[in-house]
């Protein structure tokens, strides 16, 4: 087991990201001094010793950016201090050597990125519950002056709570506040970071302009969006296609996602900043289109979620990102940090400082800003003594663009093939046209369940997969969700985050919307048309054909016969006939006689030519004149010709 600081021992690693790698840790036994129960990490904050936490150890190119070790230290007090149930609590900052590592409240269970893809897509009901909680977790932070700027379901974990009656509820929680606008240093952004993620990136930070709280609120969009269609709104082949369509495409409203949700979805996703609702009304907003949708809506539930558009206000006084636009420098956390703190050696133990555990973090004196010692510290400014942040310019196009390029794989936006995307296995429904004064309908309930999303594995109630079981019990820090005082508590019901598991019912289908375009229509054979042989006798429709064509030939020939002299000009051909073969029948005779024979020959069988010499095989009268044999005739014959 690795230690960090002198505090921690790293176990196990338990998923990277593109800012550094998260690890299992625990809290050493020595660490809350002698017989100590406790490691005093945070002020106001207690991590029991032997307990465990969840380290996110920062990647070395970021802990080696003097820029970043000093946004960590001054972010430090603003990142321990915001706290919500929907928060992964930060309980401890660790600069140390060449180390930079942030103590957080270990979680268990899975990212909602990884939940999404094993489970496929929520219903909007749930969906809209969950991203609810997000909302409320992202007014507080705004509240507190802080903007996430790179939310996504990656950055969502999901607790599981057990309430009172020992049933189990999801219980989702943002994590990483702060690191994007740690890593967001002009040393790292203007060389190969990104600050945000290409698919869920909002218009303005793509083009480097001022960004504020309304980044996280276009994020919100793109997460719900996704979480009722499994896929993210904006596609490219590259992040620059990606950040391209966030500039200039419009979103295009799914066929499984109701009206009023579209409505906030799409006010999510205004490109322009200003045009978005505040954190606070998305929340709400939220929970009155949660209660609208469902199949259980009273019919006033399903008018107010129809009329959400009037809840989205838009916030009076967003929370400038500092240093990207006129307020650069005047971010929270960057004013009153006193906290002592300290930048200790690698290698504890040796001949260095001692390390105060009572700190959460410490700095050596100053010896030249962001610069390596001999011993290998990295030395820096006093807190407080650093000035007033310089203003970052903005972030030029190229190099974000750039930067996407290079993000890790995770965070890029891929094509879906339609075999794996949820949405096309499903069979599509045919919308169905609510009865007056309905909502969506009022389709059957299915199952006993409000949304009709069956439990998966029995008494599972939240459909994990075996091997993500929750386990045991839920962070100490944690009180299930149901028992923390909160104003707007939202009463997640236990079926509220099931996957999807079977069509949805009809009330969810979208009301046409003139200026939405219209769902792509399903893919389905030609309409069949009907057989000419129902029975399938093979040949019969050629049979009939011809049967027909002879009927219509023998009509005809009635007809002309009746109709026209054919009969007489039958007759008289017939009569013609007669001439002709007895002319000829006379001319033979005359042949004959000019050859002398007069009809002594044999005699052939053919009744026309009367008693005419036989014909031979070579069409030479079989019997000619005496004294000529039948070479010496075609002698003659040839000498005839010859001499012509
Ligand atoms: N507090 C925590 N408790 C338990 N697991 C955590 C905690 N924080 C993060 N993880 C897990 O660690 C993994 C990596 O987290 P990380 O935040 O680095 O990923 P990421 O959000 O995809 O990366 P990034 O935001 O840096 O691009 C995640 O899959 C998450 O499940």
């Amino acid at each position: 087991m690795r230690p960090v600081g002198s505090k921690y021992l790293l176990e196990e690693p338990l998923g990277r990201g593109a800012t550094g790698t998260v690890w299992r840790a625990r809290v050493r036994d020595d660490a809350g001094g002698a017989g100590g129960g406790a490691a005093e990490g945070v002020p106001g904050g207690v991590v029991a010793v032997g307990g465990t936490v969840a380290v996110k150890v920062l990647k070395e190119e970021l802990a080696g950016d003097p820029d970043v070790v000093m946004r960590f230290l001054r972010e430090r007090s603003v990142l321990l201090r915001l706290r919500h149930p929907h928060i992964v609590r930060v309980r401890d900052l660790v600069v140390e050597g060449d180390l930079l590592a942030l103590v957080m409240d270990l979680v268990d269970g899975p990212d909602l990125q990884r939940y999404l893809r094993e489970n496929g897509p929520f219903s909007p009901v749930a969906a809209s519950l969950l991203t609810a909680t997000i909302a409320d977790a992202l007014a507080a932070s705004h509240a507190d002056g802080v903007v996430h700027r790179d939310l996504k379901p990656a950055n969502v974990l999901l607790a599981t709570l057990t309430d009172a009656e020992g049933n189990e509820q999801m219980h989702p929680m943002l994590t990483d506040f702060g690191i994007a606008r740690l890593a967001d240093s002009p040393g790292v952004t203007r060389t190969h970071e990104f600050v945000g993620t290409p698919a869920y990136v909002a218009p303005e930070s793509a083009q480097g302009r001022p960004q504020t709280s309304a980044v996280d609120v276009y994020g919100a969009g793109i997460m719900l969006y996704e979480l009722v269609t499994g896929r993210t709104p904006f596609q490219g082949e590259n992040a620059i296609e990606v950040l391209q369509a966030h500039l200039n495409q419009q979103p295009r409203r799914p066929g499984n996602v109701p009206e009023p949700l579209w409505t906030v979805i799409e006010r999510c996703l205004r490109k322009e900043p200003a045009q978005r609702p505040s954190a606070d009304s998305l929340a709400r907003a939220l929970r009155v289109v949660a209660a609208g949708v469902g199949v259980h809506a009273s019919p006033a539930a399903a008018e107010a979620a129809l009329g959400v558009a009037a809840l989205l206000a838009p916030d009076e006084t967003p929370t400038l990102v500092p240093g990207t636009g006129a307020g650069a420098g005047a971010g929270a956390g960057s004013a009153g940090d006193s906290d002592p703190t300290q930048v200790l050696p690698s290698g504890q133990g040796g001949g260095g400082p001692r390390y105060d555990p009572a700190a959460a973090t410490s700095v050596l004196p100053a010896e030249g800003a962001g610069r390596p010692a001999a011993d290998g510290t990295r030395v820096m400014p006093p807190m407080g003594d650093e000035g007033p942040p310089q203003a970052q310019g903005p972030h030029p196009w190229e190099s974000q663009l750039n930067a996407a390029r290079n993000r890790n794989e995770q965070t890029e936006a891929h094509y879906l093939p339609p075999e794996m995307d949820p949405l096309f296995r499903r069979p599509r429904r045919q919308p169905a046209r609510p009865a007056q004064g309905q909502a969506y309908g009022q389709g059957a309930p299915q199952q006993g369940q409000g949304y009709g999303y069956p439990q998966q594995g029995g008494a599972q109630g939240y459909g994990y997969p075996q091997h993500q079981q929750p386990q045991q019990q839920p962070p100490q820090h944690q009180q299930p969700y149901s028992q923390q005082p909160q104003a707007r508590r939202p009463a997640p019901p236990p079926q509220s985050y099931e996957p999807r598991q079977q069509p949805q019912p009809q009330r969810y289908e979208p009301q046409p919307r003139p200026q939405a375009p219209a769902p792509e229509p399903p893919r389905g054979h030609e309409p069949r048309r009907r057989s000419a042989n129902p029975v399938k006798i093979p040949g019969l429709g050629c049979l009939k054909g011809c049967l027909t064509v002879i009927l219509v030939l023998v009509v005809l020939f009635v007809v002309v016969w009746y109709t026209t002299p054919l009969p007489h000009w039958v007759d008289s051909t017939r009569n013609l006939w007669d001439a002709t073969s007895s002319w000829a029948h006379s001319a033979w005779d005359k042949i004959s006689s000019i050859t002398g024979d007069s009809g002594g020959g044999q005699g052939t069988d053919n009744p026309g030519l009367g008693n005419t010499p036989g014909i031979d095989g070579q069409g030479l009268p079989s019997a000619l004149p005496s004294g000529l044999d039948p070479g010496g005739l075609k002698d003659l014959g040839k000498n005839l010709t010859g001499n012509h």
